[in-house]
């Protein structure tokens, strides 16, 4: 069974149809990066995916549950997480203090034992603080542990977005635009960071992007938006002999698309 599947997701905005008829695929496991030129519709369908937009028509299911429609909270519950946004970083707080806060919403309500300091509440704080702290290690954010947020490099902010995410504990995380102003170096962590997502823990990714340095480095398949319909599908490499998508991107060279 696929990790998320899209059936015939389409939306119109007044007399523009932003998203038409996309069906797509992402199997467990799979790093899928959804590229196109600006405007094509690739931040409306993560919307649609996530929550944040109703489709008009089609259906989204995760390993084959339903979720269309439901809130980007109850999206986030069923283990499809996008990345916080940088706003949703508490500037003030160190690194961790962010993580573990993170964690405890995952959990929908205390519990009586958190409230009364009882032993088992201490225990899952001390869980959920070694969570934590090997989530910092995995994005390379271990030394910034104690450091306010606010103090963090933009590219490290970048990656606390994502260490936010995995706190979650998804099963399907999605990043939106996660190299956008990074530099090369960042960028190439980045990539080692998501192969490491994907091979070391079999977390299953999907990315909007305009990189195309990360997105044909580090995706198994690419799917490929125009003016809301899927023009194509395949590896890294079909994808960027595919006629229909170098049409696509014509006027902008395809190496350098919004760079
Ligand atoms: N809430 C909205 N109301 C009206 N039009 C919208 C809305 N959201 C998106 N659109 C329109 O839908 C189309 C697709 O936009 P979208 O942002 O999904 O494209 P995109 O592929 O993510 O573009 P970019 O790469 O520039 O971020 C655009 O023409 C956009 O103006």
């Amino acid at each position: 069974m696929a990790m998320l599947e899209i059936d015939g997701v389409s939306k119109r905005y007044g007399g523009l149809q932003a998203v038409k008829d996309v069906t797509l695929r992402v199997g467990k496991g799979e790093i899928v990066s959804l590229i196109g030129p600006n405007g094509a519709g690739k931040t409306t369908l993560f919307n649609l995916i996530t929550g944040f937009a109703r489709p008009d028509s089609g259906r989204v299911r995760l390993e084959g549950e339903d979720v269309t429609g439901l809130s980007p909270e109850a999206v986030a519950r069923h283990g499809m997480v996008r990345s916080f946004q940088i706003t949703n970083v508490f500037a003030n707080m160190p690194v961790i203090e962010n993580l573990r806060l993170a964690s405890y919403l995952r959990m929908r309500s205390p519990l009586l034992s958190d409230v009364f300091g009882l032993r088992s509440a201490r225990d899952r704080a001390a869980r959920t603080m070694k969570e934590a702290n090997g989530i910092l290690d995995l994005v390379g954010l271990a030394r910034f542990r104690d450091t306010p947020a606010k103090r963090l490099a933009y590219g490290q902010l970048r990656l606390l977005e994502i260490a936010i995410a995995l706190c979650v504990r998804p099963r399907l995380l999605l990043l939106d635009e996660p190299a956008a102003g990074l530099n090369s170096r960042e960028g190439e962590k980045l990539t080692e960071l998501l192969r490491r997502l994907r091979d070391g823990r079999g977390l299953t990714v999907l990315l909007v992007e305009h990189d195309m340095d990360l997105v044909m480095s580090v995706s198994d398949r690419v799917v490929v938006l125009n003016f809301g319909e899927k023009i194509a599908e395949g590896t890294p490499a079909e994808v960027k002999e595919n006629p229909q998508v170098i049409e696509a991107y014509l006027g902008t060279p395809f190496e350098e698309e919004a760079a």
